[in-house]
């Protein structure tokens, strides 16, 4: 067009590989939310990612901001700012996140390897499961830092916890201040000694009702089982967790979610990434927060801790 000033390529690339159900729910996630200028597709199934690209384009006229969408391949990655990882298998009833280990750290490191031969420098997103192990596996095939591999970690249990507690006492979700941490999986436990809603502890508030507690606690863990039996898999919750991430990134905001991290002694445990608060900005994770936990909370992040290093273990000797 006539007058038209092209630009340098200075504008966000988030490149999505896996436009699965999680990875095209987040594209279209991210599409409403405006996010991100750009926004590459790019999935073992092109024509899923061809059509997913097509029918994303055709809501742009109902968008807050442009965005440039795509199916793309791999080399499209070396300018993004940030790779989001969905490709790979997901439960079926009755398996556990864990049990997904071995498929999906073949499909990882084919994948990671081709986005790194891109020339890539930016930030991996994980999101398949196992996240904490896959997240892991991403910063070992990558060789980037830690701090630029952040896994979903539990983000989303985080959000299922508050939203349990924001019903329970009748408060707005948001104002709900509470910590799922540790994998993301079976062996997760609640932060209770730091959970409060506008500063009033919620351990007072239950009042000694230990069995509502444990009852909000085991609706969280168990979400995913229970949403999987009803509709074969889970994805909303996640896509929208997965945004915040990217924004949280993109925005520079030095926002505090609950990620998985590389620990280098935090928490009492070193080469593992597992869900914790962390900082989270343009750098990726700016910084881990240590929360001060009492003893059985402790004792719950160093049994979720051995279970993630042993299941590794096969995976990553030496
Ligand atoms: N971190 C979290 O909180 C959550 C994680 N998940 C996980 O996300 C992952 C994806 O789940 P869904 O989207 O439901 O699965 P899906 O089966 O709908 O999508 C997976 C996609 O990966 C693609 N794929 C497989 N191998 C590939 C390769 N080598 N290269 C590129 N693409 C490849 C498939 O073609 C498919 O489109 C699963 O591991 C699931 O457990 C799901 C929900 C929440
Ligand atoms: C599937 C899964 O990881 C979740 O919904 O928590």
């Amino acid at each position: 067009m006539k007058g038209m000033v092209v630009m340098a390529n200075n504008v966000n690339r988030v490149a999505l590989i896996g436009t699965g159900l999680v990875g095209s729910s987040y594209a279209f996630a991210l599409l409403n939310q405006g996010v991100t200028e750009e926004l590459v597709l790019i999935d073992l199934n092109k024509e899923k990612s061809e059509g997913d690209a097509m029918d994303l384009n055709h809501g742009l006229a109902f968008a807050p901001n442009p965005t440039k969408i795509w199916f793309g391949s791999y080399d499209d990655c070396a300018s993004a700012d940030i790779v989001v990882l969905c490709a790979g298998a997901n439960q079926k009833p009755g398996e556990t996140r864990l049990d997904l280990v071995a498929k999906n750290l073949k499909i990882f490191k084919t994948i990671v390897t081709d986005v790194m031969n891109s020339g890539f420098n930016g930030i991996f997103i994980v999101a398949t499961n196992p996240v904490d192990i896959l997240s892991y596996a991403v910063w070992k095939y990558s060789g980037l830092p830690q701090n630029r591999v952040i896994g979903s970690g539990t983000i989303l249990d985080t959000a299922r916890f508050r939203y349990l507690l924001g019903e329970h006492f009748d408060v707005d979700t948001r104002n709900v201040h509470a910590y799922i941490i540790g994998e993301h999986g079976d062996t997760e436990l609640p932060v209770w000694s730091h959970a409060d809603i506008g500063g009033i502890p919620i351990l007072e508030s239950f009042n000694g009702e230990i069995d509502k507690l444990d009852e909000i606690f085991v609706n969280v863990r168990d979400a995913a089982y229970d949403i999987i039996n009803r509709k074969g898999a889970t994805y909303y919750g996640i896509a929208m967790g997965l945004v915040r991430l990217t924004k949280a990134i993109l925005n520079n905001e030095n926002s505090i979610l609950t990620v998985s991290s590389y620990l280098d002694g935090e928490y009492g445990a070193n080469n593992v990434y597992i869900g914790v608060p962390a900082i989270v900005n343009r750098e990726g994770i700016k910084r881990v927060i240590e929360l001060n936990l009492n003893e059985e909370e402790k004792n719950k992040f160093q049994h979720s801790v051995t279970v993630l290093k042993e299941t590794m273990s096969p995976f990553f000797q030496g």
